[in-house]
């Protein structure tokens, strides 16, 4: 059953749709990337979910088995661009987060204790967080979403800030919460969506233009490309291959065959079936994906 699901969510500020009906569902334990290019509605929609901001048409359900009263205790939340009170320590700071969450100044201590913990940051703990750098800050801005143990957390592009070493920092974090936590991130740097997430939602100009695993994803797109290499090369290869029905161009480049193929499954079942019979002594069977780029691209130019 999903955690979350979301129906034809929309919002308009004055004549402009910023977010126009889009449903997805999300599902417990998944890590999911929100992609789209700068102004395609990524902070808008997770502000709705997050319940900062109303949305103008469309409905935002948790599991009502589980859940029956206001979103907000349910999700944790990491703003674009965080704002820390810079003369408190990191641990004040999640002890008041803390107790804005409604828990006891003993609860909150120990909940800050075991997340600086697991932001690494404990050993800073008594420092100011004026002091951070920008990679600690994230990494106390994710310990302060999770303080009341949300079901879902959402973190809006967590990364794009860091230099290259507190982005490593913060995507070992997220792939250490995934474990146990369902996690929502807004990003435009397609490989960090490739590393950690499972699933992806891809929206332009406030539409879902794709949505489902990163493998999906791949699987949709129209042709593939198939790299095969032969210990010695078999008696007019490229026409036995134009026999499948599947493929549809084969090139050569140095000693590979380029095979393109419409249904990539389809073309691996029948490409191996005709090797073994033949006898072929296949060295090489590659499947070309499309990055995650590729599909971004043309999916946004489309
Ligand atoms: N309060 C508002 N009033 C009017 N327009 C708004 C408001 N908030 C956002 N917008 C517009 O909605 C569109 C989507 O903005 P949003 O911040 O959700 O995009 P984004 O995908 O998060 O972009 P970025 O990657 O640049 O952060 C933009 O055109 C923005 O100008």
């Amino acid at each position: 059953m999903s955690l979350m699901s979301v129906e034809q969510l929309t919002k308009r500020y004055q004549s402009a749709t910023v977010v126009d009906h889009i449903s997805f569902q999300l599902e417990p334990g998944k890590c999911v990337a929100l992609l789209g290019p700068n102004g395609a509605g990524k902070t808008t929609t997770l502000r709705m979910l997050a319940g900062f901001i109303s949305p103008t048409e469309g409905e935002i359900h948790f599991n009502e088995d589980q859940f029956t009263y206001d979103n907000r205790h349910h999700v944790g939340y990491l703003p674009q661009y965080p704002v820390f009170h810079n003369w408190m320590t990191g641990e004040e700071f999640l002890m008041y987060v803390g107790q804005l969450a409604y828990l006891s100044k003993d609860e909150a201590k120990s909940k800050a204790h075991e997340l600086l913990d697991l932001v690494r940051l404990s050993d800073d703990k008594q420092k100011r967080i004026g002091k951070f750098s920008g990679g600690m800050k994230q990494r106390l801005g994710i310990a302060q979403a999770l303080m009341h143990d949300p079901k879902l957390v959402i973190l809006d592009e967590p990364v794009s800030s860091l230099d290259p070493i507190g982005r490593r920092e913060v995507l070992n974090l997220i792939r250490e919460l995934k474990k146990d936590a369902t996690i929502l991130f807004s990003t435009h740097i397609l490989n960090d969506a490739e590393e950690v997430s499972d699933d992806i939602l891809l929206l332009n100009q406030g539409k879902l233009l794709k949505q489902g695993s990163i493998e999906d994803i791949h699987n949709q797109q129209d042709t593939k490309t198939i790299y095969l290499a032969f210990q010695d090369e078999p008696k007019f290869i490229e026409e036995r291959l134009k026999e499948i029905d599947t493929v549809f161009n084969v090139t050569r480049e140095h000693r590979d065959f380029v095979v393109a193929v419409h249904d990539v499954n389809d073309a691996r079942a029948q490409l191996l079936t005709m090797i073994q019979s033949e006898g072929w002594a296949l060295t090489k069977f590659e499947i070309a994906k499309s990055s995650l780029e590729d599909i971004f691209i043309k999916a946004v130019s489309e």
